[in-house]
């Protein structure tokens, strides 16, 4: 469907709102006609030197049409902007969820950057379809065959005239200039998420960059992205001056054939003079009207652009099936969670082979398990299979006895926390981070998860306590310190899956060693799943279990 078609049908809620601040914004823009019409009048009738009583009606319609213009326009406002964004919202919203859903597999395809001027940048340009392409249109069309008929009523030339000076700067401009105008507008979309990709990677590595030399490149990059940038805003500017140029030229030449068949008229005695300066004057009052036109289809063909962009994501398949539509309750057993993998196989998009190849394992609550296999084998998968992430292509996975397709994905996932070996770190506090497993937990149970997680002698040291920020990504942090912010996550958290991948992967042997015995405690109500690379992690273990090539070895 094409980019626009699609966006109207996604704004089927608030299409009411929509007509309603067309016909609205049509009425202000009438009412600016409308003043010009009644002016004109007016002038030429009090140059007459009739009764003033004459004059009464047309002054106070003056009036009526100046207040009513800028109101009109102020409600025309209020219902398209909170019409347009309610469907940004909706949209938004939307590529949101996709992105989590799609995450896992397809997140690296897009940069960060890339990724935030679609959210951002794009979703609003969408917007601008309604705001500046698809009402001023709508008001445009109405306003411009009203002020037609109106003009052809008082003298059938001078409406002719207006009809043809609109269809060339409305229709014939805009059509001739289509093509150029697309071809630059999405440029202008490309150019933009470029530089926010750019500026976004710089600020991120800026120490690695610093350290690497590869500061000044970047620099010449931005400077190359600016240049273009420049460039192209010139040719749009260009662009909108000769549209504008081409409005003012036909609305003036509209007024001279007007001037041209009215003058002969008056003198014929075929109409009457004060009529004259209504025809001669009217046109200029959409001159506005339609310089807005050529805006409107610069902003059309710019939103086109940014919908290509946001519906690239949007139709991105993702990894996992989708959730039931009718999820059944997720079992609550008093002895814990047992779960149940029979045959599981699993691939990620786009591979060429499984990732996981018939895999059986029974993880029940007391039981710690080691996963061990080489780089590629599969381990980090596993994890992803069991926390939905990814979706099996072969074999079945139970929980209590329920297969996991049959029951809400983010349920099951209240059955498991996860210690990572490069957990995020928010830019808040250590308080706000750890509270993230349990946001219902007060400051003293997230300090116990901290003393228990081997945390405590360093907490103990920072000023402000809990209230301590962490910084950008956790940089005020060491390596150690945050993984134990990550354990600290998982004691709090407290389910009763604990999925650990590779926890001790960047620590010392000490702080290795201790993240490891608190992750494998014994704990009878508990299930421990540990990926490792470690052999002495395999000591602490009930049960370890071999991948090789994303099979089970042992
Ligand atoms: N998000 C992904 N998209 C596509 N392929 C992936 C993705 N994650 C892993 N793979 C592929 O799946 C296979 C198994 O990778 P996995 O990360 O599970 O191995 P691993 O045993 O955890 O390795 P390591 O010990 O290095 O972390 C590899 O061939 C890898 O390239």
């Amino acid at each position: 469907m094409a980019p626009l078609a699609r966006l109207w049908s996604q704004a089927a809620g608030v299409r009411w709102r929509l007509l309603g601040a067309a016909v609205v914004g049509a009425l202000a823009t009438g009412c600016a006609v409308g003043l010009m019409a009644t002016s004109a009048w007016l002038i030429a009738r009090a140059a007459q030197q009739p009764p003033v009583l004459y004059l009464m009606v047309a002054v106070v319609s003056v009036r009526t049409l100046g207040i009513g213009r800028g109101v009109l326009r102020y409600v025309e406002r209020l219902i398209s902007h909170d019409a347009a964004f309610r469907v940004l919202g909706g949209i938004r919203q939307r590529l949101v969820a996709h992105l989590a859903l799609i995450a896992p597999a397809a997140l690296p395809v897009w940069r960060r950057g890339d990724l935030l001027a679609r959210t951002v940048d794009d979703v609003d340009d969408a917007g601008d379809a309604f705001l500046r392409g698809l009402l001023p249109l709508a008001g445009a069309a109405l306003v411009g065959a009203g002020t037609v008929v109106l003009l052809a009523l008082i003298l059938p030339a001078a409406g002719v005239a207006l009809a043809v000076a609109l269809v060339v700067a409305c229709v014939l401009v805009p059509v001739l200039s289509a093509r150029r105008s697309a071809r630059v507008e999405g440029q202008a979309v490309q150019i933009r998420a470029g530089r926010t990709r750019l500026v976004t990677e710089l600020l991120d590595d800026l120490p690695e960059l610093t350290v690497s030399d590869g500061l000044a490149g970047r620099l010449d990059e931005l400077d190359q992205i600016e240049t273009d940038s420049r460039r192209i805003a010139a040719g749009t500017a260009r662009a909108a001056g000769v549209a504008a140029a081409v409005a003012v030229a036909a609305m003036g030449a509209a007024v001279w054939v007007a001037a041209w068949f009215g003058v002969p008229a008056v003198a014929a005695a075929d109409l009457n003079p004060v009529l004259l300066a209504v025809i001669v004057l009217t046109p200029l009052a959409l001159t506005d009207t339609v310089q807005a036109v050529g805006v409107a289809a610069a902003a059309l063909h710019r939103a086109t652009a940014a919908l290509r962009r946001l519906f690239a994501v949007m139709d991105t398949p993702p990894v996992t099936a989708p959730p039931p539509v009718h999820p059944r309750p997720l079992p609550e057993p008093a002895a814990g969670a047992i779960i149940r993998l029979r045959g599981v196989g699993a691939r990620w998009p786009g591979a060429d082979r499984d990732a996981l190849t018939d895999i059986d394992l029974d993880l029940v609550p007391g039981r710690r398990i080691v996963v061990a296999g080489e780089s590629g084998s599969g381990k980090s998968t596993l994890l992803a299979v069991l926390l939905g992430f990814l979706t099996p292509t072969t074999g079945r996975i139970t929980l209590d006895g329920v297969d996991v397709a049959e029951l809400d994905p983010d349920q099951v996932r209240t059955r498991f926390s996860w210690c990572d070996q490069s957990a995020h770190l928010f830019d808040s506090t250590v308080l706000e981070n750890v509270r993230l497993a349990r946001p219902d937990a007060d400051a003293a149970q997230v300090e116990a998860a901290l003393r228990e997680a081997g945390a405590g002698g360093w907490l103990d040291g920072l000023p402000q306590g809990l209230d301590t920020p962490v910084g950008e990504h956790g940089r005020a942090v060491s390596g150690g310190e945050r993984q134990r912010i990550a354990l600290a996550r998982a004691i709090l958290a407290d389910r009763p899956v604990l999925l650990a991948d590779e926890p001790a992967a960047h620590l010392d042997g000490a702080t290795a060693e201790s993240v490891t015995a608190r992750i494998m405690r014994p704990d009878p109500g508990r299930c421990v799943l540990l990926v490792s690379h470690r052999p002495q992690d395999e000591a602490l273990a009930d049960q370890v279990v071999r991948l090789a090539g994303g099979r089970r070895v042992g």
